[in-house]
């Protein structure tokens, strides 16, 4: 039986693109799973455009479109929704917020809680947050105030920390849900499930028996009309330093006292914190970048729409990332993304050792067949386990050969599974920050990335480096086969 909260959103950027596509359907659907009390409810988009209700709820109506169930229903939740021509950098226009929010509180009985949702572009964040505190738009009354945030947290860890403090002013750490929508994907989520839940899986969980992981978010599509975001970002703000990092800190955390936010974050914290932080000689020596050239069909990065012709953004980053600590020391974690690659997916390859004598090749001197064992956790596309065993070859003898364990999503499962956002978003109506972004993480983040993000500022880079289809550079194959080893997805395979 879903608990039912009372709450008045104040969504500033109500009139853009995340709003339509993302943010009012995954509400919907709280609102239709009754996780939203669809009596004391309320909403109030703003946005610079002059839209009377009608307008907005109109956008509404549009973008639940596929999901209602009839068109009353889309009515009654779009009747919620009340909009207000607001520019956030115009302090007195807050007042007016302030003296809407008390009303349709009363009105709806919501008895104080609310939620601030900032998906505005980053430079804004400060300023409403300011705001909002200023001009008492947060309640007083014994209700929560919680303010959700958009995406990207700074661009380094010096803005990150001005734009924290900025927050900071307003509101503690334990009302900001920084919003990272890779930790509301349900495989991420179900690391912790797999790891925690089985002795079985987290009695290996360590360098006894893994020798290495590797993340790969790998991406088909070139930047397409955010160009003009992506070109001042790069794959290593946009992918690296905030989901990447997220899944490695969930990979490499020791087990929480509990499941409670509080407890989760402080394992994930300790995690990070003993991530080795790279000097720039070892930055240079361990993480790999590219950018995107032409393949005839496809035209390349530096001639993308909105794109400098001589840009050295890089699109492609692959690298290798250390854990000082006696569970990992000696396990590399590999981690790359990049855009126009061989598919769309996410996957966490976990490959474990082999075994220090093989008995089946011993016997009559013949190479061994035996291959790594590796569990695939699959993110996306589809949500599937794969463990890859070897087992012996049906007949006589006792040839190997790989035996593969599979897990995946069926429909059932497919339909109960939430978009991030909505699953996220209802965390924030719970108050569960579990699965949002710490400042500290955040910020350790970004002292990881930052030593690279020097280098590469300082060094000039060879680009472009690979070609569209591929799986990037051929220095990302050399940071493993140096090693020893190999990326366990390989376009060539
Ligand atoms: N779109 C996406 O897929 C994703 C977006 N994000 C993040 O979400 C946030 C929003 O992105 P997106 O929706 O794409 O951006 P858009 O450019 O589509 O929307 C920006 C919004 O900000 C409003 N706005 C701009 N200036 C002002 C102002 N001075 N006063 C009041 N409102 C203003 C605009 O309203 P108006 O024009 O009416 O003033 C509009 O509603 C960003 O932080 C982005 O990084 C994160 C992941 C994915
Ligand atoms: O945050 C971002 O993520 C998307 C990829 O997200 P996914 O859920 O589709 O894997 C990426 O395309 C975008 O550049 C980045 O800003």
């Amino acid at each position: 039986m879903a608990t039912a909260t009372r709450a008045l959103f104040m969504l500033f950027g109500a009139t853009g693109d995340l709003a339509k596509r993302k943010l009012y359907p995954s509400i919907f659907n709280l609102f239709k799973k009754g996780y939203i009390d669809n009596d004391h409810f309320a909403l109030i988009g703003t946005g610079r455009r002059e839209w009377s209700d009608d307008t907005f709820r109109g956008v509404v109506m549009d973008s639940i479109n596929d999901s209602a169930d009839s068109d009353e229903q889309a009515q009654s939740f779009a009747s919620h929704f009340y909009y207000m021509s607001h520019d956030v950098t115009k302090p007195e226009h807050y007042d007016a917020l302030s003296d809407y929010a008390n009303k349709l509180d009363a009105q709806y009985e919501i008895n104080g809680n609310r939620i601030f949702y900032i998906s505005m572009a980053p430079n804004f964040f400060g300023t409403v947050a300011k705001n909002l505190k200023v001009h008492n738009c947060l309640s007083d009354n014994g209700g929560f105030n919680r303010l959700i945030i958009e995406k990207p947290f700074g661009r380094d860890y010096d803005s990150a920390e001005e734009l924290n403090n900025a927050l900071g002013k307003s509101f503690n750490e334990d009302q900001v849900y920084r919003i990272d929508h890779y930790l509301g994907k349900e495989m991420v989520q179900n690391i912790l499930a797999l790891r925690f839940g089985n002795p079985l899986v987290e009695g290996i969980w360590n360098n006894k028996y893994i020798d290495n992981v590797q993340v790969t978010l790998s991406e088909k599509l070139g930047v397409e009309e955010r160009a003009g975001y992506y070109d001042g970002a790069g794959a290593l703000r946009d992918m690296i330093q905030n989901h990447t990092m997220q899944m490695l800190s969930i990979l490499a955390m020791e087990q929480p006292i509990s499941f409670r936010d509080v407890d989760v974050r402080r394992e994930k914290i300790r995690a990070l914190r003993s991530m080795h932080i790279y000097t720039p000689d070892e930055a240079r020596e361990n993480f790999v970048r590219g950018q995107y050239g032409s393949n005839g069909d496809q035209k390349d990065y530096r001639h993308e729409d909105n794109v400098p012709n001589d840009s050295t953004t890089e699109t492609y980053v692959a690298g290798k990332v250390e854990f000082n600590n006696q569970r990992w020391a000696n396990v590399p974690f590999y981690i790359r993304t990049g855009k126009m690659l061989t598919d769309k997916f996410t996957r966490i390859d976990i490959v474990f050792k082999k075994p220090l004598i093989d008995i089946f090749a011993a016997a009559d001197n013949s190479e061994s067949q035996l291959n790594n064992n590796v569990l695939t956790l699959f993110v996306d596309p589809v949500n599937k386990v794969v463990l890859h065993l070897n087992g012996k070859k049906a007949g006589q003898g006792m040839e190997m050969k790989p035996l593969d364990l599979t897990h995946v999503q069926n429909d059932e499962e497919k339909a109960a599974t939430p978009e991030p956002y909505e699953r996220l978003i209802h965390d924030a109506i719970l108050g569960n920050a579990t699965n949002f972004a710490s400042w500290d993480e955040v910020s350790r983040a970004w002292e990881f990335a930052d030593v690279i993000r020097h280098v590469w500022d300082t060094d000039q880079p060879d680009f472009p480096n690979y070609t569209p289809g591929s799986m990037g550079p051929k220095a990302a194959d050399d940071l493993l086969s140096r090693d020893g080893r190999a990326w366990v997805f390989n376009s060539k395979k």
